[in-house]
């Protein structure tokens, strides 16, 4: 997949307000021109699973919908999904691509799971007894035989939503889409669909090009990351160096025997409450144990623990000033 100089504008009609301003609005001719997305470029490798991010309004949807195709062609630049424009030919790559909006279902409110699967089987021409196999196969993965012949407005959300990862599936698209796949979902609902979607990506190889706002499914799935705000790239990298790069320490919290400070070499006390200490130390620099040692010979330690820093908190700060910190304090 090939995105270059993408930039995608909507026009919004101008609110008027005032005497009759619902009325003036709908007749006005004035509009605000919103750059959801803002020249962002990138390239996709076959076999990839990629996290893209960022914070409420960042532009991802409208980036996820181009590339599908669901949007018409953007306002400026261009995509290429395995050799193919989108938004010109929708059909063809549509037999390319799977795609999940958590927030929205593809299948059909009324008619059981078994039967929507039947009908996108039919839709996207999969031959019966391969379409068989694969149902069977994702019907076990996803554990929904007890659900298979209800009706898809009876299903709980996380049923409807392996439901709805299982309907992507059913033709096999070399690329899939996720927009939020566990939004909602309680926490052994996540893991069943973060297993899936590294299971699909491992064994069959599909691309995967994940949404979301939870950061343990980026933590558990992504080897790379592209992050956007306003619009625009602020990251594409790999997961592990985002974090070397601007979280390149590790905490030692100290539990003493009794209150006092603690001074050592190589690690500053960032943190003092009662007898716990907590000492950062950079990591890319010195060695837990050594750090361990030190405060161990020194001082009469009862309990200690290494702590590694939380994406969270390099997330929240680059979404804070929107933009890559020098390094995240915390
Ligand atoms: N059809 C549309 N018409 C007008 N403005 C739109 C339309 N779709 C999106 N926008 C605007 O474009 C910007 C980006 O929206 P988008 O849905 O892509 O963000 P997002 O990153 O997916 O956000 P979220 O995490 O909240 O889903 C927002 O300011 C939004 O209001």
């Amino acid at each position: 997949m090939h995105v270059a100089g993408l930039v995608k504008e909507f026009r919004r009609v101008k609110r008027i307000t005032g005497r009759f301003g619902g009325l003036r609005t709908f007749f006005s001719r004035e509009y605000d021109v919103i750059r959801a997305v803002d020249d962002v470029s990138f390239d996709i490798d076959s076999g990839e699973l990629v996290g893209y991010l960022g914070p409420n309004g960042a532009g991802k949807s409208t980036t996820i919908k181009m590339l599908t195709g669901i949007l018409p062609p953007p306002t400026a630049g261009t995509v290429t999904v395995a050799g193919r424009d989108p938004a010109r030919e929708r059909k063809a790559n549509a037999l390319n691509i799977g795609v999940v909006f958590g927030q929205r279902s593809q299948l059909w409110w009324d008619l059981p799971l078994r039967e929507s699967f039947r009908a996108l089987r039919d839709l996207y021409g999969v031959p019966s007894a391969e379409g068989e196999r694969r149902q069977r196969e994702l019907v076990e993965l996803l554990d929904m035989a007890e659900f298979l012949d209800t009706p898809v407005r009876q299903l709980s959300l996380g049923q409807r939503m392996r439901g709805d990862l299982a309907a992507a599936m059913l033709h096999q698209p070399r690329l899939l889409y996720l927009d939020e796949p566990t939004v909602g979902l309680d926490v052994v609902a996540k893991q069943r669909i973060r297993e899936f979607i590294a299971h699909i990506n491992a064994e069959l190889g599909t691309t995967v090009i994940l949404t979301t706002h939870d950061l343990e499914d980026v933590e558990q799935l992504c080897r790379r990351i592209i992050l956007i705000d306003h619009g625009r790239v602020l990251y594409d990298g790999g997961l592990a160096e985002l974090m070397a790069r601007y979280a390149p320490y590790r905490d030692l919290v100290v539990t003493l025997a009794e209150p006092s400070d603690v001074v050592v070499a190589s690690a500053d006390q960032v943190k003092r409450d009662g007898p716990v200490v907590t000492l950062r130390f950079r990591s890319d620099q010195v060695k837990a144990p050594e750090i361990i040692s030190a405060v161990t010979a020194a001082y009469p330690v009862v309990d200690l623990s290494v702590v590694e820093p939380r994406l969270e908190a390099v997330i929240s700060q680059i979404y804070t000033q929107r933009g890559l910190p020098e390094m995240v304090a915390s």
